[in-house]
């Protein structure tokens, strides 16, 4: 028996959406997740005409699906939005130059200019260099922070207002989750919060809050979205892995789990009189921080003493 959509009734049923269990047409599934990110562009009033944004890309699948997905959307509900490619080649022979060629060739499909700031220009350190030093335990947190203050940097090269990443539902319940195990309540807020302002008046957005990992692996499969799919080569003992593979457990039995851990995230509010760290600048590159040297400042310094491990919290090398 073929079983009909259930959305337009018409067409022939050819996917189980992961998030909802629905049985749809390709067409209908393509509509409701394009229009779910709409949705949440226009709930929390994002963008206004004119506002230059720039799309945070990596050649990976949550980053290309989302390129492709903004340019639509923009054309479609005629945004007015200048949009722009923005990579961070963080020095990953093997990795990132290749991901970075799917960038280069997403910007000629998208027709979207595209720039790309690495981490030896900015921090005179790549990360094939760094893990020669730090070895693969703890790479990952020096990757982690000097991304975020170069997608800063690069938004300022630019001269945009806004920068959207591709981070997923998934994403996020990793991140609340991991917040919980670290007891980390000062970042577990703003983990769940779809717009963030970081460093002076650029904005930060994740616009696939509510989009499901599986459901983009779906889309970039049935759109044909050219994209690359290897993981990282030096994050196998990343904790976040770890998580990952949790949630993708519990949701191999209750998928609505990502979303509930969203949602948990949402309600967790902080009692009246506990201590938050106060959001200052850093003495030495000017960049929010909450103590006197920000992170990155602290991880390059260590680096840049021979002691990579300083900035981690463990002085001997
Ligand atoms: N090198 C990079 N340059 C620009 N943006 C990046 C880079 N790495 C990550 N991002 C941004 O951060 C988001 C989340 O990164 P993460 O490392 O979780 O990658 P991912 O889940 O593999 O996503 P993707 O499939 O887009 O690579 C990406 O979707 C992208 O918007």
């Amino acid at each position: 028996m073929v079983r009909l959509c259930v959305i337009c009734n018409k067409e022939r049923a050819i996917v189980k959406r992961p998030k909802t269990g629905q049985q749809v047409c390709r067409e209908c599934f393509y509509y409701v997740f394009e229009t779910e990110i709409h949705n949440t562009i226009t709930d929390n009033k994002l963008f206004k005409k004119g506002d230059k944004v720039a799309i945070a890309a990596s050649g990976g699948k949550d980053s290309t699906v989302f390129a492709y997905v903004m340019k639509l959307l923009n054309q479609r509900y005629q945004y007015g939005l200048d949009l722009f490619l923005l990579s961070i080649d963080e020095g990953i022979t093997g990795y990132r130059d290749d991901s970075l060629e799917t960038v280069k060739r997403n910007q000629q499909q998208y027709d979207l200019p595209l720039k790309i700031v690495s981490y030896s220009e900015l921090y005179g350190w790549s990360m094939d260099q760094i893990v020669k030093e730090v070895g693969l335990k703890n790479n990952c947190t020096f990757c982690g922070v000097f991304r975020r203050q170069a997608l800063d940097r690069g938004a300022v090269i630019l001269d945009v207002d806004h920068i959207v990443t591709g981070h997923n539902a998934d994403d996020i319940a990793e991140t609340v989750l991991m917040n919980i195990l670290r007891g980390d309540i000062a970042r577990l807020p703003r983990c769940t919060e779809i717009c963030t302002t970081g460093d002076g008046s650029i904005r930060r957005s994740k616009l696939f809050k509510y989009t499901y990992e599986k459901e983009i692996v779906m889309y970039a499969y049935f759109k044909k979205l050219d994209y690359f799919s290897t993981e990282c080569i030096y994050s196998p003992n990343a904790y976040r892995g770890h998580v990952r593979t949790f949630i993708k457990d519990l949701e191999s039995i209750r998928p609505s789990a990502i979303i509930d851990i969203i949602h948990s995230g949402e309600a967790f509010e902080i009692k009246e009189g506990v201590k938050l760290p106060v959001q200052g600048v850093c003495k030495r590159c000017g960049y929010m921080s909450s103590n006197e040297l920000c992170k990155a400042c602290m991880l390059l310094e260590g680096l840049n003493r021979g002691l990579p491990k300083l900035g981690i919290g463990k002085i001997f090398k």
